[in-house]
């Protein structure tokens, strides 16, 4: 079995860098806030929240008038506060992503710091909503004075720095090697993990070279034997699984897929539009089945969460029905990491400024393997995809400015340039009407590192998989009866993990949201109703009304 990055298991709720107290039972939650509340019960072993959620339904009346009622629906949550000794298993891990969130975690646990030409720099969490950024507690009554927690608070959560790393690539290169071939990290900061990531050598993996471009041929070295789906492949992936949660002692294993874009499959009925179909369609080899979805299918037959880092259709109707029937998690598509990142904050503050957008001109240029892999036309159309449909919900919400089935032209271009490596550049076009015949032109050039902008996503969607985990519901009416009701998980298709991602999957019939805003007050709003807080409201009546 491949050495992993095996982290000093320290507090599973630190700030920083774990103290290294080795405790191996992972601690609960020594939150700095308790929520006062009749409605909020804490145990040594969970949180239990009480919680109205209130909705509006609109119905239409006879005159075609629109007819809004609040709804109030009530809600038990309960949070295990137990945090797990849990593992990242990255498929890709020595790609560009996998060696750079590794070696970052890694510097992370060790509070390292590093020579640049700017100055020295430390290790950080920078660009993870849930390590770096914050959310608001409530207001002090006398100050009147916001207080804000960091988001990592909010619940019991695992610490990145405490995460057990491993793997599994095509390419046998040990992490340090694939590191330097990455070409991401300042040489002063490679060099201090170099010896940890040189025992580090990914599993072989599945190879089915018609998924992939033909140019990454050169670094398949490190494979399973079979070039098709089969049984052998789903058990070898659990297998897998198994060996590294007992060698590590991990309680639980989260998995991501961060190897190369696959072309979409087709959607065949027979083979892969439903849970038993695709099961046989694996049994019998057939060609439609991609590594991806005999990945997602092995993590799902083994409780691991499985999620998706990039834009293929993993996740066929298949898949989807296997992870429900078996209550798995799954999550995805496509990190959403830079361009498109920007571009659904822009849209979204455009388009409700009441701005007409029209155009769109988005072009890539891009110079790492990722980009070589995409110079291949099957592989960039699963990209195109993911890119494009990011504005589909906020030019729907808004028909004052669009007729229906009336959008802005959007296209998406990207091209293979070595010369610029994992700096991607990001050339945005936006081109909008104004106020009487008026036009604005805003034009972005941003220079996206890409994998230092993924790899902080890579760990918001470990440490929220993993928390999902934890989080119980039941609906409860005022009986009594109410009391005793099954606890059961969220769906099975993760979409409270759409922040992160391009292409969010949701349960299926649901709405998809792409507005970055709100895809952030979703993730942190339903965290706060699971220890009773009301959803973040900006009205602060408490500043206007007196
Ligand atoms: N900002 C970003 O970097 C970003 C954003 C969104 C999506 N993505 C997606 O994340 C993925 C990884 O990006 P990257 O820059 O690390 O690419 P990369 O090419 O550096 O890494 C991909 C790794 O996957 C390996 N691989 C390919 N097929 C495999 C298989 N079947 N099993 C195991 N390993 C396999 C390759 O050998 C390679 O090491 C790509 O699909 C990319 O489109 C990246
Ligand atoms: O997240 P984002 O920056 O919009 O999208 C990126 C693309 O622009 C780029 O071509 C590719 O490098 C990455 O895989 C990523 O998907």
């Amino acid at each position: 079995m491949a050495p992993h990055a095996e982290v000093d298991s320290g507090s599973a709720y630190g700030d920083g860098p774990t103290n290294g107290n080795n405790s191996t039972t992972p601690t609960t939650n020594d939150s700095t806030f308790t929520v006062n509340s009749p409605n909020v019960t804490y145990t040594n072993n969970e949180i239990l929240s009480k919680y109205t959620y209130r909705t509006t339904s609109v119905a239409q009346d006879p005159n075609g008038k629109y007819v809004a009622t609040p709804q109030e629906t009530l809600y038990d949550f309960k949070v295990d506060r137990k945090v797990p000794k849990t593992g990242m298993m990255l498929v890709g891990w020595g790609g560009n992503n996998g060696t750079t969130v590794t070696a970052g975690i890694i510097a992370n646990r060790r509070g390292l710091v590093w020579e640049t030409r700017e100055g020295p720099r430390t290790a950080n969490y920078y660009g993870s909503v849930v390590m770096g950024s914050t959310m608001k507690l409530g207001t002090e009554p006398k100050t009147m004075k916001e207080v804000n927690i960091p988001f990592h608070d909010v619940l019991p959560m695992v610490h990145p720095n405490d995460l057990v790393i491993g793997g599994w690539d095509i390419s046998g290169m040990n992490l340090a090697e694939a590191m330097n071939r990455a070409a991401v990290l300042e040489p002063t900061l490679k060099e201090q993990v170099k010896k940890e990531m040189t025992q580090m050598v990914p599993l072989p993996s599945i190879y089915y070279p018609d998924f992939i471009a033909a140019n990454q041929e050169d670094r398949a070295d490190n494979l399973i034997d079979g070039s098709k789906a089969c049984v052998a492949h789903v058990e070898k992936i659990r297998q897998d699984i198994r060996d590294f949660k007992s060698q590590n002692n991990v309680d639980k294993v989260i998995v991501q897929w961060t190897a190369n874009t696959e072309r979409y499959a087709d959607l065949v009925p027979g083979v892969n539009d439903t849970a038993d179909n695709l099961l046989k369609a694996i049994e019998k080899g057939h060609e439609e089945v991609s590594p991806s979805t005999v990945f997602a299918v092995a993590c799902i037959l083994e409780d691991a969460p499985f999620i998706n880092g990039s834009p293929q259709n993993t996740f066929v109707p298949g898949a989807i029905e296997l992870a429900e029937k078996h209550g798995a998690f799954i999550g995805g598509d496509d990190f959403k990491s830079g361009q498109t990142k920007m571009k659904s904050a822009l849209v979204d503050f455009l388009i409700s400024a009441g701005i007409k957008l029209t155009s769109i001109a988005s072009y890539n240029h891009l110079g790492n393997n990722d980009g070589k892999n995409l110079s291949s036309q099957r592989q960039f159309r699963s990209k195109e995809i993911s890119k494009s449909s990011v504005v589909d919900d906020m030019v729907e919400a808004n028909n004052v400015l669009y007729k229906p089935g009336e959008h802005p032209d959007h296209t998406v271009v990207i091209k293979y340039m070595p010369a610029v490596g994992d700096n991607k550049r990001a050339l945005d076009e936006y081109y909008a009407e104004i106020f009487m015949g008026g036009h604005q032109t805003i034009s972005i050039f941003n220079v996206c590192e890409d994998s230092l902008l993924a790899s902080p996503l890579i760990i918001d969607l470990v440490l929220l998989a993993e928390m999902m985990t934890r989080i119980q519901w039941r609906a409860r009416a005022n009986s009594a009866e109410a009391e005793s009701a099954e606890f059961k998980g969220f769906h099975s298709v993760l979409s409270i993990l759409s922040y992160m991602l391009k292409a969010p999957l949701t349960p299926p019939g649901t709405p998809v949201i792409n507005s970055l805003a709100k895809q952030r007050a979703a993730l942190t709003n339903i965290f706060r109703a699971c220890v009773g807080l009301e959803p973040e409201s900006d009205m602060t009546l408490e500043h206007k009304l007196f």
